[in-house]
């Protein structure tokens, strides 16, 4: 923790001065010292760091333990604390805690740092890793996570006091006390395809059922129709700890055996509803009475209301655990399926799943790895270890391929155990346990359903599914999914993603809809291991032409993002790079959200560019050009097409990446673009880096978007080189629009553009995913975030 001792003995007073300098949102957005290493390597491209902090945004900070949505950059530019203590020994001490809202910062250097880091990342949420510092932030799911790998309270307490260069506050010894005290205390199961909330804490069932919310989601059954259909009956009418079922059960006991009160006499065994009614009457029994509870310990919930009892569940802090104790389970059918021996899962890949598997048991959560870091072998492994039916579930017809491919590659499935639900095929697993894979829009999409499409989906709906895996689980929140998915009836569920972020406010939503995070991995610890390429990013600024500038300041929105992507010595920069990358043997792929602004670089170059009005055929052959022709070493892909662009397709010969023209802020399109350079083959080569630049015209709205898409991939210890001059431009051999002429020329050109033309494919600050045509053929599949 950067500061300075003051003259008071162990208090932390940080110079006005030292704390600007500190400020790591200064140093990653602006390219010094805090972060990784120096220039890009090998390149002779000159950086010019910028020093100024211009357009830093700096939101209000939380007040309470919930408030999240802080990174460092705001908690270290307003908050005082000044008045804390240190320990007298705080030096050999790696954390400091704040004491209001449950952030953690570690600092990497310390002797401890390793350790503490493995600590933290079992009891906190990671919010930004950077190279010297490290912040983390308790939550209360993250202390769900944490009791639910056996971690006491007293062992949290105990250790983080032990790290930490000041006391743990009260608050935050209470907040852990609280919240680790009610998880693990109420279940919720799956039998016979039925939802029941479990629970041997009487007090805490009580508690639930004298919650509205969860009152009304309760599903009562009557004596006579046991467990087959829900009764239409006013759960507020029915006394509100029975299923009558299980009251029943409780009533025929006191009667056998002799209940010290006195039993009516005429007890009939087959009782009625009424008469159960009656006998709780003349019990006086009330609805909160505790002893009712003790032996009942159960009640079933409606179907379709799991997610409103989980979330409320959430909400007034009992949290349901969600556990598959898949040894036990003989009425779901085993799925022999194994991992082949040459599947070596890797360290993380491990760890990740240790998370997910305790006790023989199996947890409902979500497994975040960065881009190509083998999410699918880890599905695919949980899968191999549940041994129940799977169904998995992706963003695209081109993910379910690739998943079945790699369940073929890396577990002994036979073909007929595995099948795939798309617009195009629509088959069944053979035998009464299997694997089925599809995309998220077959099973959300209910209108205008085929015959076939519909059989499809009542089987899905109507089998229990062991294990649902949910690849780019963060698109899980949008409402058309998350209704769907509450048909599927599963014993656990495994999301994977490498982005949990989205634009909107519903990440949080995942905990109740899946469950908590159980592993989030240190990227910049990947690529130092070579699991995943080191990259240089950089943002490249280019000030506009003075006649496209003043075009810009007149123009409306579209055809300002327009004259921006546009500017002509963008464009020349942007020639200048792939030169640049082409002579040192890279492959490159350049990004643009604007379809004009694609298709104008690309043929001003003279390169291939594939868009979604590119044929089939066309844009196959040009991926595989790029795969295998070494002449080919630069393409051009849109976001439209995103199963090649932004996320799916493995590209891993790419080494450099471009963008042009980005959506907007989009923090999660910025990550799965240089998702695209993490896999490249060459990562494991001696100081091999990618190369990822962000193409920006000064002054323009451009430099704040390109901010804010900058900050998951800035808080995953990522820093962002600005360059501002580059080596040998004017001199470049057939430099685009060299004269003012030209420019002047080209400037009339796009202010002619039509806006069809233009196709931003835009959805500003809206997070939705709205799948277009996911039931065309796989190809045609185009989606909007
Ligand atoms: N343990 C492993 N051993 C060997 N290869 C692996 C291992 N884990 C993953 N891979 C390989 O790494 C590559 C990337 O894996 P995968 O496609 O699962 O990444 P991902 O995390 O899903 O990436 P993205 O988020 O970009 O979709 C694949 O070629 C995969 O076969």
């Amino acid at each position: 923790m950067p500061g300075k001792r003051n003259s008071k003995a162990g208090t932390y007073r940080p110079a006005k001065r030292q704390r600007k300098n500190c400020n790591p949102a200064n140093d990653v957005q602006f390219g010094s010292a805090l972060n990784t290493p120096g220039i890009l390597t090998g390149a002779t491209v000159n950086l010019v760091p910028i020093t100024e902090t211009k357009s830093i945004k700096t939101n209000s900070l939380p007040t309470s333990l919930h408030s999240s949505n802080t990174h460092q950059s705001q908690f270290f530019a307003t908050q005082d604390f000044a008045w804390l203590h240190l320990k007298p020994d705080h030096t050999s001490r790696p954390l400091w805690i704040s004491p209001e809202d449950g952030h953690i910062i570690l600092e990497t250097f310390s002797l401890q740092a390793e350790q503490a880091q493995d600590f933290l990342t079992a009891i906190a949420e990671p919010v930004s890793r950077l190279a010297m510092i490290h912040e983390y932030k308790l939550t209360s799911h993250s202390l769900y996570a944490a009791v639910s790998v056996g971690l006491k309270a007293n062992n949290i307490i105990e250790v983080l006091n032990r790290l930490s260069k000041v006391q743990i506050s009260e608050l935050i010894v209470e907040f852990i006390k609280k919240c680790t005290l009610n998880y693990g205390k109420v279940r919720l199961v799956l039998k016979h395809s039925r939802y029941f909330v479990d629970s041997s804490h009487s007090e805490i069932l009580q508690i639930l059922l004298r919650d509205r919310v969860i009152r009304e989601a309760r599903s009562v059954f009557t004596p006579v129709d046991q467990g087959i259909e829900a009764a239409t009956c006013n759960p507020s009418k029915v006394p509100i700890q029975s299923d009558l079922v299980l009251c029943m059960k409780e009533f025929e006991r006191k009667v056998v055996d002799g209940p010290s009160a006195a039993a009516p006499q005429n007890v009939n065994r087959k009782t009625s509803e009424s008469d159960l009614e009656s006998f709780i009457h003349d019990f006086g029994i009330e609805s909160d009475d505790p002893t009712l509870n003790k032996d009942l310990g159960t009640f079933e919930i409606k179907g379709d209301k799991i997610d409103v009892v989980k979330k409320r569940c959430n909400e007034i802090e009992y949290p349901l655990l969600e556990e598959y104790d898949f040894h036990n389970d003989t009425e779901n059918t085993k799925l022999d399926i194994e991992l082949k021996p040459t599947a070596i899962i890797r360290p993380y890949q491990e760890t990740s799943l240790s998370k997910m598997f305790g006790d023989g048991r199996a947890r409902s959560g979500i497994i975040v790895l960065p881009c190509g870091a083998g999410k699918t072998l880890v599905g695919i492994t949980a899968a191999c270890i549940i041994k129940k039916s799977c169904l998995v579930l992706c963003t695209s017809a081109v993910s379910v391929k690739q998943w079945k491919k790699e369940f073929i590659r890396w577990s002994n499935i036979l073909d007929h155990q595995i099948a795939v639900f798309t617009a195009n095929q629509k088959e069944k697993f053979t035998g009464k346990s299997g694997i089925i894979v599809s995309t998220y829009s077959m099973i959300a999409n209910t209108h205008n359903q085929a015959h076939k499409t519909k059989q499809m989906m009542k089987f899905l709906t109507s089998h229990e599914w062991g294990l649902v895996l949910l690849d780019e689980v963060h698109v899980v929140p949008a409402t058309m999914f998350r209704k769907a998915f509450t048909s599927i009836k599963a014993h656990c569920k495994l999301g994977v993603t490498a982005t949990l972020v989205r634009e909107d406010d519903k990440i949080p939503d995942l905990n109740y809809l899946i469950g908590p995070k159980l592993y989030e991995a240190n990227w910049m610890d990947l690529a130092a291991q070579g699991h995943i390429a080191t990259v240089q990013c950089a943002e490249v600024r280019w000030p506009m032409t003075p006649e496209f500038y003043r075009q810009y300041l007149v123009a409306k929105s579209q055809k300002r993002m327009l004259l921006y992507s546009m500017n002509p010595t963008k464009m020349q920069s942007c020639q200048f790079l792939i030169k640049y990358h082409e002579d040192r043997g890279d492959k490159i792929i350049v990004f643009a959200d604007n379809i004009y602004a694609l298709e104008t670089y690309a043929k001003s170059y003279g390169k291939p560019f594939i868009h979604g009005g590119v044929g089939e055929a066309e844009r196959m052959s040009i991926l595989s050009d790029f795969q295998d022709n070494p002449q080919v070493k630069t393409i051009f892909l849109s976001k439209v097409d995103i199963e090649v662009g932004d996320t799916s397709i493995d590209l891993p010969e790419a080494t450099c990446l471009i963008q042009i023209s980005s959506h907007f802020g989009a923090r999660r399109q910025e990550a799965q673009r240089l998702g695209r350079i993490l896999r490249a083959n060459r990562r494991e080569e001696e100081d091999f880096n990618t190369f990822f630049y962000s193409l920006v015209s000064e002054d323009t709205q451009e430099m704040y978007y390109s901010k804010k898409r900058q900050q998951f991939l800035t808080d995953q210890g990522y820093s962002f080189k600005i360059i501002t001059h580059l080596d040998g431009l004017d001199e470049m051999e057939n430099l685009v629009y060299r004269t003012r002429n030209k420019q002047i020329e080209f400037l009339e050109l796009v202010l002619c553009a039509n806006n069809d033309d233009i196709d931003m494919d835009a959805d500003i600050g809206s997070d939705e995913f709205v799948v277009k045509d996911d039931l065309l053929p796989s190809n045609s599949f185009s989606t909007t975030f």
